[in-house]
This record gives structure tokens, C-alpha cells and sequence, in this order.
């Protein structure tokens, strides 16, 4: 899952993983902890002497830097809830996103997260009072060229209405889920989800859709 910063991937992630039983992967970062992060739980805050020697170590899936910061996601608990039989949940920006989409091919299933426009991004970012505005204007700068990239994705889901956007990923998962099996084995529900998902799929996105999101 990569969209903006600010677009709403937290708070959606919320909601569409509330009582299942996935695997969701806690990044490590060098940035500073916000007010009411959680060590271990939110991210693993660690020094960049720390991050790049786990780097070098091989101890990441992927890592990339943004906006000054070092993020990376841990490889060994991704292997092992991958071994387990979990579904794993990543929540990282693009560079990261097309590193896994390298290393994990077809396996990996990636979802960009719009914003309705530039405008309601800003307003959501100065809304929730995390960062500078000097932070803000960098975030920004870095929203427009992730999502001109969004066609790299499998699929882009619009948080307008958070309710919607909170059923069109389900809708994924499930679709994903049952594209494992054959078709003629699906029940309706999943023929339904499939039904929901092929309406976010990437494939119909052109630039100039992209561009009329960067420009807003
Ligand atoms: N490549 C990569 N990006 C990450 C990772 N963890 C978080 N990110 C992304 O880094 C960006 C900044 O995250 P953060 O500082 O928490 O800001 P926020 O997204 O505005 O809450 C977001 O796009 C995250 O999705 C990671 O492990 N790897
Ligand atoms: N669909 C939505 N409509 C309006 N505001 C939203 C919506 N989704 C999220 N928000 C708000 O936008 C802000 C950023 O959301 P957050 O989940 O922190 O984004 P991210 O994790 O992508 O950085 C929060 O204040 C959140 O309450």
C-alpha cells in the first residue's frame, strides 16, 4: 500500500485490517517518534548508523529515503508470517513499492492511494499538524512525483470517501484471494469482489488522469 503522505493510508489501514488475521509490517526509520507513536508498534525508531548497518547487513526486503530519512522494511518477520501462510501488509512509499515489486514479481500486489486532489492533500496534511510547514511543502513536492507513478500499480484507490475506498480494498484482497483458484470454484461474494476490484484496476489510468490529480 503507497499513496502520498497525508493521503490517508493509516487511517484506512485501520479500518480494512481491523479483525483479520494479517500481518502488518512495522517498518524501521531514522525519524524522530511523533507525539503518541509507539516504539515497536508505529515504527522502529533507530539511529542511521543502526538502519545502515542492517542495511549492509541484508537485512532489509527493501529501504529507500524520504524526505531526509531512512525507511526500510525488516525481512526476517515478513519471512516468517510468509511461512506461516499470512497475507503481509507493507505500507511504504514508491521506491520501496517497485523494489518489492522487483524482488516478489507477481506475488506482490501493489495499491496506490489517491488523493481526491493536491488541494484536499495540503488541507489533510496541515489538518493533521504533524509537520512543519516547511515539511509540508516537501511532502508535497514528493506527492506529485509518486503519483505520477501510480500507473506502476496494480491498482489505485481514490480516498475520497473513506467508507468506499475501505470497501474497494477488501474487495481487492478478496479478488486477489480467489484469483488463486479457478474461476468456476469462486462463490458470488468473490465474484462480486472481483467485479469491484476490475473497477480500480490501473489499466484504463492515463498520464493526463495523472496530471489533472497534480494539478488540482
Ligand atoms: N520504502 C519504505 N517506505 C516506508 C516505509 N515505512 C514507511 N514508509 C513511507 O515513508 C513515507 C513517510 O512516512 P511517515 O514519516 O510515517 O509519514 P506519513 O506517511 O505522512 O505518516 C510514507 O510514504 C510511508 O509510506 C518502509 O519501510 N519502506
Ligand atoms: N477519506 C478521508 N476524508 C477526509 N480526511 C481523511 C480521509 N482519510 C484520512 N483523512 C485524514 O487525513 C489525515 C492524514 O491521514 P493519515 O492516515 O495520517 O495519512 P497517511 O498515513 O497516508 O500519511 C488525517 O488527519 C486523517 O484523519
Amino acid at each position: 500500500m503507497t499513496g502520498a503522505s497525508g493521503v490517508g493510508k493509516g487511517t484506512l489501514r485501520e479500518q480494512w485490517l481491523a479483525g483479520q488475521d494479517v500481518f502488518y509490517s512495522t517498518s524501521w526509520t531514522t525519524r524522530e517518534a511523533r507525539p503518541g507513536e509507539v516504539q515497536g508498534r508505529d515504527y522502529v525508531f533507530v539511529t542511521p548508523a543502526e538502519f545502515l548497518d542492517k542495511a549492509r547487513q541484508g537485512g532489509f526486503l527493501e529501504h529507500a529515503q524520504f524526505v531526509g530519512n531512512h525507511y526500510g522494511t525488516p525481512v526476517e518477520p515478513i519471512e516468517a508470517a510468509l511461512a506461516r501462510g499470512q497475507d503481509v501488509v507493507l505500507e511504504i512509499e514508491v521506491e520501496g513499492a517497485m523494489q518489492v515489486k522487483e524482488r516478489m514479481g507477481d506475488g506482490a500486489i501493489l495499491v496506490f492511494i489517491m488523493p481526491p486532489s493536491l488541494t484536499e492533500l495540503r488541507r489533510r496534511l496541515t489538518g493533521r499538524a504533524t509537520e512543519t510547514p516547511e515539511r509540508i511543502e516537501k511532502r508535497l513536492l514528493r506527492a506529485r512525483d509518486e503519483i505520477m507513478q501510480a500507473h506502476a500499480f496494480r491498482y489505485v484507490i481514490v480516498n475520497d470517501d473513506l467508507n468506499r475506498a475501505v470497501q474497494e480494498l477488501l474487495a481487492v484482497q478478496q479478488a486477489e484471494r480467489a484469483a488463486q483458484r479457478p474461476e468456476a470454484d469462486w462463490t458470488q461474494a468473490e465474484r462480486d469482489a472481483h467485479a469491484l476490484a476490475r473497477t480500480v484496476h490501473s489499466g484504463a489510468l492515463n498520464t493526463e488522469a495523472l496530471r489533472q490529480v497534480v494539478d488540482s
